[in-house]
This record gives C-alpha cells, structure tokens and sequence, in this order.
C-alpha cells in the first residue's frame, strides 16, 4: 500500500538565498506532473501570535533584546500555532514545500552563539519543535546555497515586507551572522539533522541559475515519492 503522508519538502537557506522563486518554480514544476503540491511559508507573520510577535522582532521594534532561547521559542511558537494549518495541508497533497522550516531556526540561532555551544542549542531546538510540539519532520530539506554578495543585492530586490519599510530587517543587516548562518546550513546538511539534506548551488559558475534548473534539481533530489 501506498506510504499515505506526504512529501514534506523544505527550502532553507539565508537571507536573499531565493527561497520564495525556488519553491513557486517546485511547485509550477510538480503540479505540472500533475502531483498535488502546496507551499507553505515560516513566518506566518499575519496569521499567528508567534508571527506577529516576530515581525516586531525583525523590525527592531520589541523593548528590549532577546537571548537565543527566547527568539528560538518564538519561531517555534509560529509553526506550533501553525500545527492544524500543517496538518490541513497535509491532508490535501501529495508533496508540502516549506519556505523555511525548523532547521531555519537552528541555523539562525546556532549562528548567534559559540561554536562550542551551538551542538546543545541545536539539540533543545530539535527537541522543542519536534518533540514537544509533535511538529513532522521533513522528507527532504534542501540547503540553497547563495553567496552573501549575491543574497544581499536581492534583499534589496524584495518586495515590501509586512512588518518593516526597511531594506534589511534585524536579520538581513547582520553580514557577520549572514555568514555565520551559512556555515551553520553547511553542516545541518552535513550532519542530515532532522532527515536528509541536499545542497543546491545556485550559482556554481557566478551566474544565477535559472529557477527552473533549480527546482529540476531538487526534484531529482526527491528521488521516487509515490504518484499522485
Ligand atoms: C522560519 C524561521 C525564520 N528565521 C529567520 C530567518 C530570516 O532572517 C527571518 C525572516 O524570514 P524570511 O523567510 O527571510 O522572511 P522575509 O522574506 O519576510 O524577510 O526569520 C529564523 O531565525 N527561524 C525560523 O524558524
């Protein structure tokens, strides 16, 4: 029989990496094969209180700064108060792309601490968000690989932000933690945390590749998930 849970695929990746085209040109791509495909977005800033709470935070806008911890159980709390949104999605397709997913805020949190205490935060993050927040683990995350230089030039290219009118949020205006959020990515990937991971360069040659190469890739990545 048929595995009924479907495909649970997540884009990752820094700021300005190309999440957003990449997931719409998967989707084009898998609803093209004619397999139910959806695209789900963290944060969900509108729709949540840990989103509200967060667009705050990248917008410099909440009283005080927030320790690691404390930003990591927000981003949780959004995919925590997301869980029916997931699990209603769940139910109508066959492969669920997640523009960002957990192992966002491992990269980014791990990325504001030592190295040496980085392993223990991932692990409490791991922890929360799929054991006490039963949240499901993905099939497949896949690490989009941009370099800083090119990721900055399309931040500034993003469409107007729900939560900010500033061209780089709280985030995005850190290049030391946009760097360090890379080398993080680099070893979830390596280390397969949470499932499997694949790394896609998106532009090995100094050109950016097209959208549709990309999601080629990715789906190919996919290996064979059950027909639609
Ligand atoms: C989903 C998620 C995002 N983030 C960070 C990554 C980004 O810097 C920031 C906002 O996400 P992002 O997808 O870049 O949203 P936008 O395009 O609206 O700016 O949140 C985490 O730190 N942890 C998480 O769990």
């Amino acid at each position: 029989m048929a595995d009924p849970r479907p495909f649970l695929l997540a884009i990752e990746g820094a700021d300005g990496a190309g999440k957003a085209t990449t997931a719409a040109a998967v989707v084009a791509a898998l609803t093209a094969q004619g397999r139910r495909t959806e695209v789900m977005s963290f944060p969900r800033y509108r729709e949540t209180v840990g989103g509200h709470v967060l667009g705050d935070f990248l917008a410099g806008r909440l009283p005080h700064a927030l320790a690691p911890r404390e930003v990591a159980v927000l981003y949780a709390l959004d995919r925590f108060e997301s869980r029916g949104a997931i699990a209603a999605a769940m139910a109508r397709v066959d492969v669920l792309v997640f523009d960002r997913y957990i192992a966002s805020n491992i990269a980014y949190q791990t990325a504001k601490v030592a190295d040496a205490d980085a392993p223990a935060l991932a692990d409490w993050i791991v922890a929360l968000e799929t054991g006490q927040f039963a949240l499901p683990a993905p099939t497949l995350s896949v690490y989009l690989d941009t370099d800083l230089d090119r990721a900055r030039t399309m931040i500034a290219q993003k469409a107007a932000r729900s939560y900010t009118t500033r061209t780089y949020d709280e985030h995005e205006a850190d290049a030391a933690l946009q760097a360090k959020v890379r080398a993080r990515y680099a070893m979830l990937c390596d280390g397969d945390v949470l499932g499997r991971w694949t790394r896609v360069r998106t532009a090995p040659d100094g050109t950016m590749r097209a959208p549709d190469d990309i999601a080629a890739e990715i789906i190919a990545a996919m290996g064979n998930p059950p027909p639609a």
